[in-house]
């Protein structure tokens, strides 16, 4: 009896060897016959010339002209059976030379003499069999070496060390092949069949992205291989348009195709009916490898939908985003401006999940992003309180590796987790991806990856092992594959995760409709929310701009309105003068070790009178003023060069007024030693 397998899918497969022609019949006449059948036409040829030379010699028996006609006639047909197999190999071509030969002239002298005639009869009857058997003979060792039954795979299964593997019943479906494999038991396991398939790729003569293998979740010895012989990827797709403009961030977010066609797919929040976790994304990707464009993809998606808020940081300055800045919430340089953007995301992140907590919400789902009507969410007991909804929000860094590094790993590991039930996404992306980017535990806090072609080095920095062990290998395109890419997140089932996609390339064309994308992102897109640009706003000061219009100036009025005016505002929410931490400090106080004025200016004395004590402070408050009035809400003594210069005041003067006004709570400390963050006193004003 046939041995059979279910998949995990309750599909059941025989575990036998197809043949191809099912005429077997049930009989053992019947078998044999069938065994029998492709030997016979040798044996049929010799009956048929035994015929033909006793025919022929009734009909020509005696007339010398036929016997010239057939001489003649049996030479033609030799010399047509060589020259036709010309293209066959040398050995079978003689073979049938020789045959046609053989044959030509018995006919020949049977015609003319009679098929009993002298020593005819028994050529005939010794020679013909010889021949017919020297065709079955040819026939036999063919078959053996290509194996009819199905050998094909099992061959190829030997020549990859895999030859006591049993392969079940192949699903074909356009350019995709799937096939059950059933190792041998306790000699093989599905581990033998990841390092096997490169060689499976070889002798397919295929690249080796074309092979995957999925492993049963239930079974170490069985999967299934999947062979996908032809790079549907390489025709590239460009970009449309949004899929889904006004759409919620909660719906899927389509990126690219998959090499079967079906659409590339991302979710940031988590949904707690698929039990599907929110995910911070790693687009992790070598030079020219498409990261560029992939970012373009992902932007332009979130900028689409309704109920998000978009930050961005990119170190080189919009370079590629220009046309999406506009739709932005926010976007920073790189520098100091990355470093507010960094400081009001820890600050937001608190503040956000106390307001979801307060109004019910375990993780931020869509309704959360509407005006609070529904009594079950509600900040106040027994009735709906009407509280304005917070959008989901996006923390986008650009070459993050810098960032990384100074917010330090425990720093982002924190946010990155507390971030996940505030309703945050943070999306990182790396210039090179390697552990000398990113260290283990940041790395491990981004649990989904877009990973794009790469160094093959840097393969098991970008995907997990499992994932390149069922055949991913980013490392095979480095760049001369842009786009393609492999996907790992929360909500794409597993099976997925080694199978190459492409994102959608953006030609010069889609400029436009980005432009266009950016101003319905300005107009319709949501603002932030009461409890998030207070938090932000109480860090940033006027460096947040908030997503509004050109002609509303952001950072004034309304939006500082609103927080003044909000619930938030109760004493332990995010007030706009000074951080909780900081509202027992008295400002007036005369701080201990106030020993300014003291130092040697940089550029000597010549160029002015150096400021007395108090002068000095005043001066140095009036910079802290203009930084802050600039939007630049981190600073640190190199900040103050060209002050100091213009002061006569010393650098190291400058050190110690920064940490005194640590003390009096203008600024704070970062996580960088030697930078502080202002805290705004303007937005009060
Ligand atoms: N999905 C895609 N389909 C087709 N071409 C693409 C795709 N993505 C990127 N490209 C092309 O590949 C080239 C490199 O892309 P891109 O600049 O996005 O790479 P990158 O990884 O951002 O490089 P770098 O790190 O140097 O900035 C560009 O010419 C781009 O048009």
């Amino acid at each position: 009896m046939a041995r059979k397998w279910t998949d995990q899918d309750g599909r059941t497969y025989p575990l036998t060897i197809p043949t191809t022609d099912p005429g077997t019949g049930g009989t053992v006449r019947a078998y044999l016959l069938h065994r029998a059948k492709p030997h016979l036409p040798p044996w049929l040829a010799v009956g048929a010339t035994g015929v033909v030379g006793a025919l022929g010699n009734w009909r020509w028996g005696d007339s010398a002209a036929a016997g010239v006609g057939l001489t003649l006639a049996s030479v033609t047909l030799t010399g047509v059976t060589w020259w036709a197999g010309k293209s066959t190999t040398q050995q079978r071509r003689l073979h049938s030379a020789i045959t046609v030969a053989a044959a030509s002239a018995w006919v020949t002298a049977a015609c003319l003499a009679g098929p009993t005639t002298g020593p005819l009869d028994d050529l005939f009857l010794m020679g013909g069999p010889v021949v017919a058997l020297s065709w079955n003979v040819r026939m036999v060792l063919r078959h053996n070496d290509t194996d009819p039954q199905g050998g094909g795979d099992k061959g190829l299964l030997e020549k990859v060390g895999l030859a006591r593997a049993q392969i079940g019943q192949a699903k074909v479906q356009p350019n995709r092949v799937t096939a059950p494999l059933a190792l041998e038991p306790g000699e093989q396991t599905n581990d033998d069949v990841s390092k096997a398939l490169a060689r499976i790729a070889s002798a397919l003569d295929l690249p080796v992205s074309a092979v995957r293998y999925h492993p049963s979740p239930d079974s170490s010895r069985r999967g299934e291989l999947v062979i996908v012989p032809e790079d549907m990827l390489a025709e590239l797709a460009e970009w449309e348009g949004p899929s889904n403009l006004g759409g919620s961030i909660a719906e899927p977010l389509v990126i690219g195709r998959y090499d079967d066609g079906s659409l590339l797919v991302i979710w940031l929040p988590g949904d707690p009916e698929a039990k599907r976790n929110s995910t911070h994304v790693l687009i992790a990707g070598g030079t020219g490898s498409g990261k560029g464009e992939t970012a373009l993809n992902l932007m332009t998606e979130i900028l689409s939908r309704r109920d998000v808020l978009l930050w961005v940081s990119d170190p080189k300055a919009f370079q590629d985003f220009a046309p999406l800045r506009p739709g932005m919430d926010w976007s920073a340089e790189g520098g100091a401006d990355t470093e507010v953007m960094v400081e009001a995301v820890k600050a937001v992140i608190p503040a956000r999940t106390r307001w979801l907590g307060a109004h019910g919400y375990r993780q931020w789902i869509p309704a959360a992003a509407d005006t609070q009507n529904d009594p079950a969410h509600s900040c106040q007991a027994g009735r709906a309180c009407g509280c304005t909804g917070m959008p989901f929000l996006v923390a986008w860094f650009e070459e993050a590796a810098n960032t990384l590094r100074n917010l330090g790993d425990d720093a982002f590991t924190g946010i990155a987790q507390e971030a996940r039930s505030a309703g945050v996404s943070l999306i990182v992306s790396l210039q090179r991806p390697s552990y000398d980017q990113m260290s283990t535990s940041t790395r491990a806090s981004l649990p989904s990856v877009i990973a794009l072609g790469c160094d093959p080095r840097d393969e098991g920095f970008s995907l997990p092992e499992a994932v390149i062990d069922a055949g991913a290998h980013p490392g095979a395109w480095g760049n001369r594959r842009p786009g393609y890419c492999y996907v790992v997140s929360p909500g794409i089932s597993e099976d997925r995760y080694p199978s190459p996609g492409r994102t959608f390339a953006f030609p010069a064309r889609a400029v436009p409709l980005m432009e266009q994308l950016a101003a319905w992102a300005l107009r319709q897109g949501a603002t932030a929310d009461p409890v998030t640009a207070g938090a932000v706003t109480a860090v940033a000061g006027r460096a947040y701009t908030g997503r509004a219009p050109a002609s509303t100036p952001a950072t004034d009025g309304p939006r500082l309105t609103a927080v003044q005016g909000d619930d938030m505002n109760d004493g332990q929410g995010y007030g706009l003068l000074v951080d909780p931490e900081d509202a027992g400090i008295d400002p007036e106080v005369e701080l201990p070790g106030d020993q300014e004025g003291d130092d040697a200016p940089i550029f000597g004395q010549e160029t002015g009178r150096k400021p007395s004590p108090k002068e000095a402070r005043e001066l140095f408050a009036l910079a802290l003023e203009e930084f802050e009035r600039a939007g630049q809400m981190v600073v640190g003594p190199k900040d103050f060069m060209d002050w100091c210069d213009r002061n006569n005041l010393g650098r190291s003067w400058v050190s110690k007024r920064l940490k005194d006004a640590a003390l009096e709570g203008r600024l704070e400390p970062t996580n960088t030693t030697g930078r502080w963050r202002i805290v705004p006193a303007l937005a009060a004003a």
